[in-house]
């Protein structure tokens, strides 16, 4: 562990597991990040760490871009267990705006403005010329992201796109949110720092842990770090993203990592218990 904070945050969810809540981030922290956004599989260590998990602490949760129907699509596993066996799950999709829960969702209606974005984002693309071969877009049904992971220089095409797609957005009424080679136009007024906030409210939780990899993730650290109780920030390392490594209290190797540190946490808190 890096930070003392860091250090009274596990030991306090360690001491009263049934206190806790342990929210996680899906793509770069459960999943392997890959070319292709739905081949993102879950590592097939995950589902069975957490379902551990789910029996001891107070609230497992997933808060991701993702729709939560396609986290739970991508939380197969070749063996199984998966995703959806993970009792009482709780998945905030699309950085909270959708609330799934036992097969149930509770979700405002899709912002209007993404009609706009559909008609003007291949022209947009176009304009750019050969140099965006390989940009992809992922229509999320509630929000469009535009991939440039497949170009021969993603950064590049990234950064170019950066302030067209940011006109766009406003135009439309929506917000951009910066990820790993992906810029994605979605609604407004939520974010992965306020979906935890209200978790941690409504769940009356005494500990936090959340673990994420990218930008997007960057909100939910605020939001540990701002909490009247005590929390880990874990950061699943990448060489794409420094930002997160550089406050967190503790950083693991990817999503490999982020499964052995799920299994010590629920091996710990049995020996504990015996
Ligand atoms: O909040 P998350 O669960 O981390 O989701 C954020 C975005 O993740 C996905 O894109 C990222 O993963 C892809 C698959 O590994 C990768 O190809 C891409 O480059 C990454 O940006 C997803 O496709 C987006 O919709 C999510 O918003």
């Amino acid at each position: 562990m890096r930070t003392d904070v860091g250090a009274i945050g596990l030991s306090t969810i360690l001491d009263d597991p049934g206190g806790a809540v342990i929210a996680l981030d899906f793509d770069g922290t459960l999943a392997p990040i890959v070319a292709d956004p739905s081949a993102a599989w879950i590592d097939p260590g995950a589902p069975a760490a957490l379902i551990r998990l789910a029996g001891q602490v107070n609230r497992v949760a997933i808060i991701t871009g993702r729709p939560p129907s396609t986290a739970i699509a991508l939380g197969d596993t070749p063996a199984g267990p998966d995703l959806i066996d993970v009792p009482n799950l709780l998945i905030l999709g699309h950085y909270g705006l959708e609330r799934w829960e036992g097969g149930e969702v509770v979700a405002p209606p899709h912002p209007a403005g993404l009609e706009l974005v559909r008609n003007e984002l291949p022209a947009l693309l176009a304009s750019l010329g050969p140099e965006a071969d390989g940009v992809k877009i992922e229509d999320k049904g509630r929000a469009v992201a535009v991939h440039t992971r497949n170009c021969a220089d993603p950064d590049a095409v990234l950064d170019e796109l950066r302030e067209p797609v940011a006109q766009l957005a406003e135009r439309a009424g929506l917000v951009v949110e910066p990820g790993r080679k992906v810029l994605e136009l979605r609604g407004p007024g939520m974010d992965k720092g306020r979906a935890l906030r209200e978790l941690l409210t409504e769940t009356s939780a005494r500990s936090v842990m959340f673990i994420g990899d990218d930008l997007g993730d960057l909100a939910a650290f605020a939001a540990v770090a701002e909490a009247d109780i005590p929390g880990v920030r874990v950061c699943s390392g990448s060489a794409e993203v420094t930002e997160l490594a550089e406050n967190a209290d503790l950083v693991v190797d990817g999503p490999p990592g982020v499964v052995a540190l799920l299994e010590t946490l629920g091996k710990s808190i049995t020996s504990r218990d015996q």
